[in-house]
């Protein structure tokens, strides 16, 4: 018997994403799978490009119905997961894709969700310098959000090798995928398509937190991040661009290696040939990032740019590798690095 995972908010779009590459993972034995108001439904109702798993009956959303599994993969709104991990046994590997475990300042949470802290659990990015190791063995995972994943990528190399002053400028553009899938007004259709807008402007953004957090940390000292995030007319896909100001003598050469020392070994983090940009469309259904950097000379700035599908490596394709490495398997299984292409 493999492992056996549950997915709570199966009905969703992030726990769609999940059960797609659960399905074709070797390890990976899927068992319950819950909604909130769709409980009693046939995935194949709500699901249906999920065409083996069509005929599941979705459970309501309880510890108990939870309950029995190695793995359980919370991916419900924010301020669910909390109390229902408390009554998940501690041996059970949690991996939850809300915000609820990610931050580690209370003060911050309160500002930006306006409820108690729930608390910090390991964060699942394991491409972030010391992130493998606090994954290994754990049993809780806080999955990134999907902006601070691609914003993070894009700017931890350079402020690892102390390229730049700690102050950033993000304007980011996210498919409408990102906002889940209940009804939005702002999301309709014809209010999207043929259009593009921002929206959290002025720092009110509850992903800005997470973005200081991760840089830093690596930074080893604070800093500050103004983000724009802007909603594009398309179903995935997150494209970020990032810039601050270099320190002095800063090159060309010494972006070069810094993005190049990052990014080498890495299965899922690809830094493209110079002269090449990251495109949502490179990285659709695929657990990948592609980051591209330059340096603007006339205005002193680093500019670095990254692209991921929101749904995959900035949801649920990061939360099966993050699990991967806490199960002690390898980090690859189940994920692919394939695109689906145009
Ligand atoms: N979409 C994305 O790109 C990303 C999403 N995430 C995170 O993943 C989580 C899910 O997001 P997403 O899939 O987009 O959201 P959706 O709105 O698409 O799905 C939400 C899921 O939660 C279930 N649910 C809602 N309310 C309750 C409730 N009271 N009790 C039990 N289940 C409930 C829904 O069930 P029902 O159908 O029955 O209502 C549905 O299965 C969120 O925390 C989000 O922040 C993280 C990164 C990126
Ligand atoms: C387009 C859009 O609306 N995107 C969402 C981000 C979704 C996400 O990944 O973030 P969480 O996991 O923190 O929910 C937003 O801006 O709120």
């Amino acid at each position: 018997m493999g492992i056996t995972a549950a997915v709570a908010g199966a009905s969703g779009y992030a726990g769609g994403e999940l059960l797609r590459i659960l399905a074709g993972h070797p390890e990976f034995e899927i068992g319950t799978l819950t909604a909130g108001s769709n409980a009693g439904a046939e995935l194949g109702t709500l699901q249906p490009h999920l065409r083996p798993l069509a005929a599941r009956v979705l459970a309501e959303t309880t510890p108990e119905t939870l309950a029995g599994h190695d793995v359980v993969f919370l991916a419900l709104p924010h301020g669910q997961s909390g109390p229902l991990a408390e009554r998940l046994g501690d041996d059970v590997l949690v991996v939850d894709c809300g915000a609820d475990f990610r931050l580690r300042d209370a003060g911050d949470w309160a500002e930006f969700y306006g409820t108690p802290h729930a608390g910090t659990w390991p964060y699942g990015l394991p491409e972030l310098p010391g992130q493998r190791e606090a994954l290994r063995g754990t049993r809780r995972i806080a999955v990134p959000g999907c902006y601070p994943t691609a914003v993070t990528l894009a700017m931890f190399p350079a402020f690892g090798a102390g390229l730049v002053e700690p102050d950033v400028v993000v304007v980011a553009a996210s498919g409408t995928s990102g906002a889940g899938r209940s009804l939005k007004p702002h999301l309709l259709g014809s209010e999207v398509m043929g259009s593009m807008s921002p929206y959290g402007v002025g720092g009110v953004h509850r992903h800005t937190p997470e973005m200081t957090q991760n840089l830093s940390a690596v930074a080893g000292e604070p800093v500050t991040v103004s983000f724009t995030p802007t909603l594009a007319p398309m179903s995935r896909g997150i494209l970020a661009t990032c810039t601050a100001k270099v320190r002095p003598g800063v090159d060309h050469a010494a972006v070069r290696r810094a993005y190049g020392d990052a990014y080498d070994g890495e299965t899922f983090v690809s830094l493209l040939p110079e002269g090449q940009w990251p495109a949502t469309a490179m990285t659709l259904g695929a657990n990948t990032a592609f980051v591209q950097v330059a340096l603007d000379e006339r205005a002193g700035r680093l500019v670095a740019v990254a692209a991921i599908d929101n749904l995959t490596k900035g949801t649920a394709g990061g939360a099966v590798q993050s699990a991967n490495i806490a199960l002690g398997l390898p980090e690859e299984l189940g994920l692919t690095t394939i695109g689906v292409s145009p």
